[in-house]
């Protein structure tokens, strides 16, 4: 059912040092950031070639990621995203498998522009899990 790892993300207390960091320190090719208040984050992403590299900064009070900070306030991995057809599909064989689909279930837009869900990382060895339809 999941096709292709579509990317990693990090959350980072500080987006601009992060970018920084990713385009001086290491030479990537970082993207502008893109404000996704709809998600409470605001994101890059860094085409690695085989894959990307999200980096997500809290946008808003009730950012879905501040909890996450201030459990790893220095920033950490945050979710893996892998690319399915149907996710629609993906979803019902999910929850008929017994694995929790996060939020009302329905599937939003993402900052690729295309409809995503996560799933609750207890279920997943402690690795939240976004899907992405592409
Ligand atoms: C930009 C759009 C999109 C894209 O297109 O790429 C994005 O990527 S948006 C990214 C941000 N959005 C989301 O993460 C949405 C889904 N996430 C959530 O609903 C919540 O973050 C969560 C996963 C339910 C966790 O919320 P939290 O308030 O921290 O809940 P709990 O305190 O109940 O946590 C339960 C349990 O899970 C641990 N946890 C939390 N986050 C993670 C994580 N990222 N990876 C692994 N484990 C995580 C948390 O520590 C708790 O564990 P215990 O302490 O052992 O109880
Ligand atoms: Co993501």
């Amino acid at each position: 059912m999941i096709g292709r790892l579509n990317h990693v993300a990090l959350a980072v207390p500080d987006l601009a040092a992060a970018v920084t960091l990713y385009r001086d320190t290491l030479g990537a090719d970082v993207s502008a950031p893109q404000a996704l208040p709809e998600h409470g984050v605001t994101v890059v992403f860094i085409d690695v070639g085989n894959t990307k590299i999200e980096l997500l900064e809290p946008l808003g009070e009730g950012s879905t990621i501040r909890p996450f900070l201030e459990k790893n306030p220095s920033g950490g991995m945050h979710h893996v995203c892998y690319e399915v057809d149907d996710i629609i599909a993906a979803r019902d064989r999910l929850t008929a498998s017994g694995a929790r689909v996060l939020g009302d279930g329905q599937p939003r837009i993402g900052a690729h522009g295309k409809p995503v869900l996560f799933l609750h990382p207890k279920d997943f060895m402690g690795a939240l899990i976004e899907l992405e339809q592409v």
